[in-house]
């Protein structure tokens, strides 16, 4: 089976990028599967940053392709908040349910039409050889007043998505490929990546 290597520790992307790659017949590798220990320090100030100093870091220890998504929320009522500090906005355990409980309480007074917000994805692409390549996938949506549905991870439960009528959360992991950050930017990445291969 042809594998891919994504450079995180993070279960429920793990579980998002089955759901993408399964169907293409790719088994999904994770930092628990081939570098258990490795811990890259986040210090961009962009999703993209972020990536990069991912995926780089793997593709050079592993000297091989690797995948890294650097993701997150913006509020545009919290003027973009928590975006690169998504995971670690209650503090640095990274609890998705404290993450929840501090942005429902920092928009407790803010109606429904001023909730819109986006998730953000970046992806990186590196390998031994090659100048890294990113792409970024959004997705538009509304952050609802109280957590529902099970699935996914992360602001799932809070975040409502029109186009579905639904949270998130309520969606299968199919469901939310097809119209997630994290989809869209596979979708931008199936185009740019065979020019990188090409090349490397
Ligand atoms: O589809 C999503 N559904 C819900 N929440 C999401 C999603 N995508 C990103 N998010 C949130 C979770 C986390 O609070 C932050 C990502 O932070 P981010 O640093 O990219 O990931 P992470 O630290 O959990 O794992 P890692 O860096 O090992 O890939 O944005
Ligand atoms: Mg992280």
């Amino acid at each position: 089976m042809k594998k891919i290597i994504i450079a995180t520790k993070n279960k429920g992307k793990a579980k998002d990028f089955e759901a993408l790659f399964g169907p293409l017949g790719y088994e999904v590798l994770t930092l628990h599967d081939v570098a258990e220990d490795m811990d890259v320090e986040e210090t961009g100030t962009t999703f993209e940053e972020n990536a990069l100093l991912k995926a780089t870091a793997l593709a050079k220890r592993l000297q091989t392709i690797v995948i890294a998504d650097d993701s997150g929320l913006e509020i545009d009522a919290l003027d973009g908040r928590p975006g690169i500090y998504s995971a670690r906005y209650a503090g640095e355990e990274k609890s998705d349910e404290a993450n929840i409980v501090k942005v429902l309480k920092e928009l407790e007074n803010v109606e429904d039409s001023n909730r819109t917000a986006r998730f953000v994805c970046a992806i990186a692409v590196a390998s031994p050889s090659m100048e890294p390549i990113t792409v970024r996938g959004t997705c538009e949506g509304i952050i609802a007043k109280e957590k529902k549905g099970s699935n996914g991870f992360g602001y799932d439960p809070v975040f409502y998505v029109p186009s579905e009528n639904r949270m998130m959360a309520e969606l299968s992991a199919e469901e939310k490929g097809a119209i997630s950050h994290r989809g869209n930017a596979i979708k931008k990445l199936s185009v740019k990546l065979p020019e990188f291969l090409k090349s490397e």
